[in-house]
């Protein structure tokens, strides 16, 4: 990836959960960064590791986690470490300040008792410094994720779906944060929501934010991303610029989950993901491979000539990597 320095880096990030019999090994060793004006999709099935991630990246892990590596944030005048940053600098300058995120399921995030407008303008006054109309603030916040501001004057459940999660991304844009976490904000949309909502959230990225969108909706991420990791069994194994990775994917997996999409003929991938908490051996992907019978290799991820990078033993050779 070119252009900009990240706004942030994550180096080696690891997570395990101790449970009592057995350890589940969420992430291990990712590594991404998140550049303005780019949006990163990361995609895979369901219980790959990606809520986690965010979670990780928020410092919002249960007590019952274990996390290596490094996570860094280089908006502010120096930059922090977040992984080992104390909890009052992560609550009183970073989450939902310098990085926002966008929760999963948006209809929760907001109080049912009390006005948008209501939530929204208590928001603003406690994250932005300085007096100012707050009314007026939140008026153009709404504007710019495609909300009416006449939406602000209603109760949540007044609102359709799609206006709540409008809603919800005006909530994240309250403290013009530099870095937009997005996990799933996307799930129980229909098609056309699913593209209101993606496509705000390029809008984010394309103002000066990196985004990072969460999605098990590959048309989604297709549709939004700048850039693109794939992520299987808490690993990323493929990597890499957008039309790159969804034009020509290399990876079987990434080949998979495209085909499973409806615009290529829903051609489900067989099998299921493995359990976390008992990874085989080796590549966790050779079970559901199709070439799993003439191939024994279990590579990391490595860089290839140009910016993409794969994790498959069979690497790109001037035909096809696999
Ligand atoms: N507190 C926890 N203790 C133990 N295991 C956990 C905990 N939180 C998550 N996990 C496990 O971590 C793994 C990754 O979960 P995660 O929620 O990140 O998946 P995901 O890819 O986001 O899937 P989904 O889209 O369904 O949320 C799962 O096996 C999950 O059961």
């Amino acid at each position: 990836m070119t252009g900009p320095g990240p706004l942030l880096s994550a180096r080696d990030l690891s997570v395990r959960f101790r449970l009592r019999d057995s350890v589940v090994q969420a992430v291990t060793d990712v590594s991404f960064e998140l550049r303005p004006g780019r949006l990163l999709a990361l995609v895979g099935e369901s219980g790959c590791g990606k809520s986690v991630l965010a979670s990780a990246l928020l410092g919002l892990l249960p007590g019952n986690a274990e996390i290596r590596g490094e996570v860094w944030l280089h908006t502010g005048s120096e930059p922090v470490e977040l992984t080992s940053a104390p909890e009052r600098v992560l609550a009183r300058q970073v989450r939902g300040r310098r990085v926002a995120l966008v929760p999963q399921s948006a209809a929760t995030a907001l109080t049912p008792v009390r006005t948008v407008r209501a939530q929204l303008v208590e928001t603003l006054r406690e994250l932005r410094p300085g007096k100012g109309d707050r009314h007026r603030e939140a008026d153009a916040l709404a504007e710019r994720v495609g909300l009416a501001p006449g939406a602000l004057d209603h109760y949540p459940h007044e609102l359709s779906g799609g206006m709540i999660q409008r809603a919800v991304l005006a909530f994240a844009l309250a403290a013009d944060p530099d870095v937009v976490l997005a996990d799933e904000p996307t799930s129980g949309l229909d098609r056309p929501l699913v593209d209101r909502t993606v496509d705000a959230l390029r809008g984010i990225a394309e103002d000066g934010r990196a985004v990072l969108l969460i999605t098990h909706d590959i048309a989604a991420a297709e549709r939004a991303a700048t850039d693109v990791a794939v992520m299987y069994a808490s690993r990323i194994v493929e990597q890499g610029p957008a039309a790159d990775v969804f034009g020509d994917p290399w990876h079987p997996y990434t080949r998979g989950l495209l085909a499973a999409t409806p615009a290529r003929g829903l051609h489900p991938l067989p099998g299921h993901p493995p359990n976390l908490s008992d990874l085989p051996a080796g590549c966790a992907f050779r079970p559901r491979c199709p070439r799993r019978d003439t191939c024994t290799g279990d590579p990391a991820l490595a860089g290839l000539p140009g910016p993409r990078a794969l994790a498959c033993a069979r690497p790109p050779n001037g035909d096809r990597p696999c």
